[in-house]
């Protein structure tokens, strides 16, 4: 196939083609090594050559939105690629019925498959997964996250000799060095293979946000370890990094989690020294070098440098030749995108503190952070201009979840959009800069508005944003299209959650919209960033995570209607809400 090209009136969207297009395309440009080069810029040729000796690159995979599946068949094999019948794909159908939390008979996703070959010559596939998207059929937030955050686009290699023994090594090279994560997988009795799924890092710089591993045969102890990995979000609160836990016995792993809170000082450590900063600005300063930039004491910061390498947070290959950031690290830069060093800072600090009284919390069910402190959270920073000030860098340390949402929805017919409690304003500055013919309403407390003017202005927004200064439950401003309320139910309980809801449906007119966004508590007891974030909020703030059937009854019972809710970055969920 030269070019895809959509026959006139085509019911498939021309970014799906171009997707399409760009997997043909890259199947050709690239053989197994390329691939890997790709996906593990970390690894180091001989690395590199090992694995591409031990395995082959099969297919690429993405996934598009057609009006129907039959229907892209059709174009596809008019722009000349020589695609196979539609199968029912069981496994992204129900993965997308989790994610977005729709009935999985709702969702008509088919693979097409072609023969496209690849740079070295050898027969690949192009997988083509297709959810059938008619006009009016409601899925426009799945497209758009889908579009935006590429969750089912993979590239697949095939292990060669399939043993147990080069597997495991395939593996272990894939998650210790390549600084992939473990992201389930199965065997399947039916065709006899196994297949271990790698979620990749984020700096590889291609669309592939997945590496799938296929071996024939059944492999159960690897698989089991595989299994036994978890998120990268477990991964991380056990306070070990990459494949090495799987090797951990119980004994061993309890260790580590028992002494989480030492990695917690020790990040917060290197976010006061601004470790992260001093190895950003010179290539691999030592040592030496390293505790005179920081004033610390030689011996004592290697100690603390080992540490964090352990940690997955500053590597080197050797501490004479000098230390470099890892991609974890890099977001302890101050100057990092969305930069978590203000959270560093946050959890190592008062938050830190605070938690020291969790066992306050779960036998009173009350505040820690108000037993230690002797005020809520809330009142204590706003009399402590530094820590409110931190703690607004802190919630904007974690607006990366912020990113799709003016993608997902339609603000064409918006012109007033209302933003209660919204924070330093990062939000709502997203949304206006998106759409320029909107107006902004915020609503802060009275210590928090001057943050919000900074951003408004530092986003060019500021003539369109007012600033209200204001109590939410006492009033809200009435007569926006849009309102955003976002990570503030979750500070609250119910009682008080239903206190700042009706304030809220009674200040929207019958056509308007609420967004929220909030981290959901799983339903089935999967890991979600959610869980321990829970446990934060019993401890610091006083408020809950709560599942969206709990998000629902809170909505109906202030005269709200729960309509959908769509999976943001960082395990967060936007919430569409409508006037009941
Ligand atoms: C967790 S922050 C969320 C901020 C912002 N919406 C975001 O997502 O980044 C909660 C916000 O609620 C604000 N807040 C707390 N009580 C309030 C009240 N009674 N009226 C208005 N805002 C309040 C706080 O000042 C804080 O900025």
């Amino acid at each position: 196939m030269s070019t895809v090209h959509a026959p006139t009136a085509a019911p498939t969207d021309r970014c799906d083609l171009d997707r399409i297009e760009d997997a043909v395309a890259f199947i050709r440009t690239h053989d197994t090594a390329g691939v890997l080069a790709a996906l593990l810029p970390g690894l180091d040729p001989a690395e590199r050559a090992g694995l591409a000796a031990h395995s082959a690159f099969t297919h690429a995979a993405v996934l598009v939105f057609p009006e129907s599946v039959a229907g892209l068949r059709e174009e596809l094999r008019a722009g000349g690629l020589d695609v196979g019948p539609v199968t029912p794909s069981v496994v992204v159908r129900d993965r997308l019925a989790r994610r977005y939390g729709r009935p999985a008979d709702t969702l008509d996703v088919g693979i097409l498959r072609a023969p496209v070959t690849a740079a070295d010559g050898r027969p690949c596939e192009v997988e083509i997964f297709a959810l059938a998207v008619p006009a009016g059929a409601g899925q426009d937030a799945v497209v758009a996250a889908e579009r935006a955050r590429q969750h089912e686009a993979h590239l697949a290699l095939e292990v060669t000799r399939p043993d147990a023994v080069v597997l495991a090594g395939l593996r272990e090279t894939l998650l210790t060095r390549g600084r992939m994560t473990a992201d389930g997988g199965g065997h399947n009795a039916h065709e006899g293979s196994t297949v271990l799924y790698f979620r990749c890092p984020e700096d590889t710089g291609t669309p592939y946000t997945r590496l799938e591993l296929n071996a024939r045969g059944a492999h159960p102890g690897v698989l089991g370890r595989h299994l036994g990995e978890g998120t990268p979000a477990q991964s991380a609160g056990r306070g070990g990094h990459d494949g090495a836990d799987g090797h951990r016995g119980p004994a061993e792993r309890l260790l580590h989690l028992m002494t989480g809170a030492w990695a917690t000082q020790a990040l917060a450590v290197a976010a006061d020294l601004r470790l992260a900063d001093h190895l950003a600005a010179e290539p691999r300063p030592d040592l030496a070098r390293l505790a005179d930039l920081t004033g610390t004491h030689r011996e004592s910061l290697g100690r603390l440098l080992r540490y964090l390498a352990t940690l997955g947070v500053v590597t080197t290959a050797d501490p004479a030749d000098g230390y470099l950031l890892t991609p974890i690290g890099e977001l302890l830069r101050t100057d990092a995108e969305s930069s978590l060093h203000p959270l560093a800072l946050m959890y190592g600090g008062p938050f830190y503190r605070s938690f020291g009284e969790l066992g306050h919390s779960v036998r009173t069910g009350r505040e820690g952070f108000d037993h230690l402190f002797g005020a809520h959270h809330f009142e204590y920073f706003a009399e402590r201009p530094e820590l409110a000030d931190l703690f607004d860098r802190s919630m904007a340390a974690s607006s990366a979840m912020f990113g799709p949402i003016p993608g997902l929805v339609d603000l064409s017919a918006v012109r007033t959009v209302v933003d209660v409690a919204g924070g330093n304003g990062e939000l709502l500055s997203r949304i206006l800069r998106a759409a320029p013919h909107l107006e902004g309403v915020l609503l802060e407390r009275p210590h928090a508005v001057e943050a919000a003017r900074a951003t408004m202005a530092k986003a060019g927004c500021a003539d369109r944003c007012r600033l209200e200064a204001g109590d939410f439950t006492r009033a809200v401003p009435a007569g926006g299209d849009l309102y955003l309320l976002s990570r503030v139910l979750h500070d609250w309980d119910d009682e008080q959650c239903l206190a700042i809801l009706r304030r809220i449906a009674a200040a929207m007119p019958e056509h308007a919209e609420l967004l929220v966004v909030e981290r959901l508590l799983p339903q089935d007891g999967q890991d979600s960033l959610a869980v321990p974030w829970d446990v934060h909020m019993l401890c610091n703030v006083g408020g809950r995570e709560r599942t969206s059937a709990h998000y629902a009854d809170l909505l109906a019972t202030a005269g709200l209607r729960l309509t959908s809710h769509t999976e943001l970055p960082l395990d967060a969920a936007l919430l569409r809400v409508r006037k009941a």
